[in-house]
């Protein structure tokens, strides 16, 4: 290796896969704070003072985030209190152990930590609605669910600000992902480094520019100690194919990824494109775009034996409650206990 490109000395230990810089290891860690700590200050992205949760799942990228935010809280005195925030998903062989990472995290860093599971919040594990609706679409309830009990752990933790550890690659997945499904409204928002929710509590992506590659070589160098499993589920995959192709394109070019956040963050959606406004849902009163949101109807599905109901479209919705109006009025007709039928059931109105 040659000489660490700081001149600072010492010999070079890696190449820096964003910069292509030839760097030692103490120069490669005050590179990667530095880059992270400009970030949080150039977009403001804490109040001193505040308390802010770190969604920590045991892998690499939130593990990374707890440790560098708590050394870099203590060198700038940024005067947060951090806590750890962990969603129990159910899903055996995968969060159960990560989540015992979790606990040495917290232990490590000295950090006070809350698990919040999707048993209690909502009745079933990943494992159940796994068994009840197959390993296709899976994500999706896994993916609304998480989302939404990330909100409800920050807002009982009377939290100030939700950090999560989405890096440079994820965003830049997100964005090819939603040019390819021509989802505007969320490519208009995927690059934001603070994720508005209404009157909610702000979700901030310190993350935002660091690349995975990095991320790894810093846990590597740190010693520190991260999950790294890949969940035991079927992954998400039509973000599995976005991820294929960034890497492909890396490869080729590693800026591509700064170049396509630049791309999202400058893209203006046209201001005819349909936007959803954000409300607070009729049934559960957490931020959502419909008057019911995508968790309490895929909750309603799996509680009435529809697990699919909220899969894909409303218009699929709409489709299946009508089908299965269809199959229960037999049974109201003839009688039956019209409470305990399906079809009078406190289904959500979907617009
Ligand atoms: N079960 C969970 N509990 C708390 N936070 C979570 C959980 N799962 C994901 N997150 C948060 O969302 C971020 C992005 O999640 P994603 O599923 O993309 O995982 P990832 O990219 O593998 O990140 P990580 O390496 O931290 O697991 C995580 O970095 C973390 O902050």
């Amino acid at each position: 290796m040659p000489a660490c490109s700081t001149k600072c000395g010492k010999n070079a230990i890696l190449k820096r896969p964003k910069t292509g810089d030839a760097l030692c290891k103490t120069c490669f860690f005050e590179a990667f704070e530095n880059e992270i700590h400009f970030t949080i200050e150039r977009a403001k992205l804490f109040r001193p003072g505040s308390t802010v949760a770190i969604g920590a799942s045991g892998g690499k990228d939130s593990t990374v985030l707890a440790y560098v935010l708590k050394l870099l809280n203590e060198k700038y005195n940024y005067q947060l209190k951090l806590v750890l925030l962990s969603i129990d998903e159910g899903i055996t062989g995968y969060r159960d152990d990560s989540l015992n990472t979790v606990k040495q995290n917290q232990e490590d860093y000295g950090m006070p930590l809350k698990i919040m599971s999707y048993k209690d919040l909502y009745g079933w594990t990943m494992d159940e609605i796994v068994a009840e609706i197959g390993r296709k679409n899976n994500c999706t309830f896994c993916g609304v669910f998480r989302r939404q009990a990330l909100d409800r752990g920050a807002n009982l933790l009377k939290v100030d600000y939700l950090a999560t550890g989405h890096n440079a690659d994820d965003i830049a997945e997100t964005v090819l992902m939603n040019i390819l499904r021509g989802d505007l409204a969320r490519l208009n928002r995927c690059t934001s480094i603070i994720t508005d929710c209404g009157d909610g509590i702000p979700r901030v992506k310190p993350l935002k520019y660091t690349f995975e590659k990095e991320i790894v070589m810093y846990a590597y160098f740190r010693k520190l100690v991260y999950f790294s499993t890949e969940c035991v589920f079927a992954p998400n995959a039509y973000r599995g194919h976005a991820r294929v192709l960034l890497k492909d394109l890396e490869k080729i070019d590693p800026t591509v990824i700064m170049n396509i956040i630049q791309s999202g963050e400058t893209i203006k959606v046209n201001e005819t494109a349909k936007t959803p406004s954000l409300t607070r849902c009729t049934q559960c009163n957490y931020v959502s775009s419909q008057e019911v949101c995508k968790a309490c109807i895929l909750l309603e599905g799996l509680n009435k034996g529809l697990p699919r109901l909220g899969i894909g479209k409303s218009s699929k919705v709409k489709r299946l409650l009508k089908e299965n109006e269809e199959k229960n009025k037999s049974c109201c007709r003839n009688d039956t206990q019209e409470s305990a039928c399906i079809c009078k059931a406190n289904l959500p109105s979907i617009k």
